[in-house]
């Protein structure tokens, strides 16, 4: 269990990232951090591996103050994967996955073996494995940031927005094989994110977050969606539920074209979907 004990942090500049933070973010289920820009999330992210020490409280991984820990060593048992992939650009795909294992001492076949597994466990074709990171699509270099983030096997995997430069439907992809693998994995996770969509698709906890790192509500999706607890967090949903919103349009040649709320064509209904069916 990853506990966060009234952690704050105020940059040397006088920004207060995180004012007084408090929660518990239980093993083997993934906790998503949500919020708009600028509201101190990956600032609480990065206190887990000590890439940010607080400036009060403190963060327990099992009841250990991280504090108490070398920060590479915490890092290297903590896998980490952030938004732009954080690949290097001049290494093969295959020894950016085996980095952490080559760090820690793991003979150079022996980490490649371990990475060519890894490639498989993410959906990467093992083709790729030669490639350098810059020949690879913005979808392919985040599953080589997910499968290098586990190459050392870790209990705790950080997300930091993992899938926010690539296109929608990758997204929805990554999304879809992030749950796969986690039912397989029962990893904890720490997933950061600003959008709404992902955050339900992939929490078991969501922490909608206010500035200032201050929670908003935390609960289940189911809990978060079905009651809002104050104005915040009904405005965040409310927002997205207005975009998600459809509209049906009677076409000259038969059929009902469905729109978004934004008047974007998204398909052809035969029949008028306001309609009651049968039964
Ligand atoms: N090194 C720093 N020095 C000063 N202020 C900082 C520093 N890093 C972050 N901040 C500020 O702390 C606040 C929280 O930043 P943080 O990056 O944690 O937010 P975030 O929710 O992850 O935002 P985003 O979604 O835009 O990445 C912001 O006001 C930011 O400008």
């Amino acid at each position: 269990m990853i506990e966060f004990e009234r952690a704050g942090k105020t940059y040397p500049d006088g920004t207060v990232a995180v004012g007084e933070f408090s929660l518990r973010i239980p093993s083997h289920t993934t906790t998503v951090l949500l919020g708009s820009s600028g509201c101190g999330k990956t600032t609480l992210l990065r206190m887990v591996n000590r890439m940010v020490d607080p400036t009060s409280g403190r963060v327990l991984i099992d009841g250990e103050d991280v504090a108490q820990e070398a920060p590479v060593a915490l890092r290297r048992r903590i896998g980490y994967v952030m938004q732009n992939s954080g690949l290097l650009p001049h290494r093969r795909v295959i020894d950016n996955i085996a980095t952490v294992p080559r760090l820690t001492g793991m003979p150079r076949g022996a980490a490649h073996e371990r990475a060519r597994e890894l490639m498989r466990t993410v959906g990467l074709d093992s083709g790729l494995a030669r490639r350098y990171p810059g020949q690879l699509s913005g979808g392919q270099q985040q599953r080589v940031g997910v499968a290098r983030a586990l190459a050392s096997d870790p209990n705790i995997l950080l997300m930091d927005e993992p899938f926010g430069a690539v296109d929608p439907l990758v997204r929805m992809e990554l999304q879809r094989e992030l749950r796969r693998l986690q039912t397989q994995l029962r990893k904890t996770i720490l997933f950061v994110t600003h959008d709404i969509d992902e955050a339900l698709a992939l929490g078991d906890q969501i922490v909608v977050l206010q500035p200032g790192g201050q929670i908003a509500q935390a609960g289940t999706p189911e809990e978060i969606v079905a009651a809002p607890a104050n104005d915040f967090v009904a405005r965040f949903l409310g927002l997205d539920a207005g975009r998600r919103s459809l509209r049906a349009r009677p076409q000259p040649g038969g059929g009902w074209l469905v729109s978004d709320a934004g008047g974007r064509p998204l398909g052809v209904l035969p029949d008028d979907p306001a309609r009651e069916g049968p039964g």
